[in-house]
């Protein structure tokens, strides 16, 4: 069952500083739990979406709220927690290629941490525990003692999961999670995120380019062109004409 909103936007708008508009008068609300699915073209805005949610980028005017709270004005601390609740997985996995799979997993705890603790290294044993317990969510668990660049594509995405469970999250943004993944390993990828979706009920936003992909995973979709809300809808309502109309208005206009 949905639940309040714990995302807002309102009149949300991003202008680049050399004049690009990145999001145009953008206006949705995101129930805790749900799976959504960002599509659209290359430019349309996807990436630059996803970053306002966690202040990776700022936006030009509007308000965003999270769990209620506008997060504008947040600064320390308040933007510490809001970004300890929000874990981010990128297309290229961000991983630390030359540590042990372990080291990346602990490395998601660090906002728990004053700096000097985590720079010696200085781990509680039941963090330790914890990142067993990631990776096991992750079914990786015998990897724990490899370096991270031994590992495919797919399992070193599954170990950017695991690093990001640390956080404890609210809310997981991927951004184009799978784009570089062959079809086996962008299922174990998407599994993993529909199941900590489910048991755990964190909020689960994806920028995907495959339509296939976005209609099997997603429970609602939305569209953006050129930085505009063109699409939303629940998944039960969508339909493969609709998709395509998103895709191919846009390459026209292109
Ligand atoms: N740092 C930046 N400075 C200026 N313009 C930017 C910047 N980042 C993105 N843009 C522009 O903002 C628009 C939206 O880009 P964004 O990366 O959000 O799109 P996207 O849908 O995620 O595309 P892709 O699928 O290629 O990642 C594009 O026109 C892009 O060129």
């Amino acid at each position: 069952m949905e639940e309040a909103p714990i995302i807002s936007f309102k009149h949300v708008n991003k202008i680049y500083s050399n004049g690009t508009v990145g999001l145009k008068d953008i206006n949705f609300e995101i129930p805790q739990g749900q799976f959504l699915v960002v599509v659209g073209l290359s430019g349309a805005g996807k990436s630059t979406l996803l970053r306002t949610i966690n202040r990776m980028h700022e936006i030009t005017s509007g308000e965003i709220k999270i769990d209620g709270e506008p997060i504008q004005t947040y600064k320390g601390q308040a933007l510490r927690l809001l970004r300890r609740k929000i874990g981010m997985i990128f297309q290229g996995f961000n991983l630390v290629n030359r540590s042990s799979v372990e080291r990346n997993v602990l490395s998601g705890r660090v906002s728990y941490y004053p700096t000097w603790k985590t720079l010696c290294g200085l781990f509680t044993q039941a963090d330790r525990e914890m990142a067993v317990r990631s990776l096991q969510r992750v079914n990786l668990a015998d990897k724990l003692y490899t370096r991270a660049d031994e590992l495919s594509g797919g399992q070193q995405q599954r170990v950017a999961i695991a690093r990001t469970l640390m956080q404890e999250p609210k809310i997981i943004l991927a951004d184009e999670p799978v784009a570089s993944l062959d079809p086996l390993t962008t299922k174990a990828v998407m599994d993993t995120l529909q199941r900590l979706n489910r048991e755990d009920n964190i909020t689960v936003i994806v920028n995907l380019h495959s339509v296939p992909l976005a209609r099997q995973y997603a429970d609602r979709i939305i569209g953006l062109q050129a930085g505009q809300l063109v699409y939303d809808r629940p998944i039960s309502e969508v339909t493969e004409a609709d998709l395509n109309d998103i895709y191919v208005t846009e390459a026209v206009q292109a």
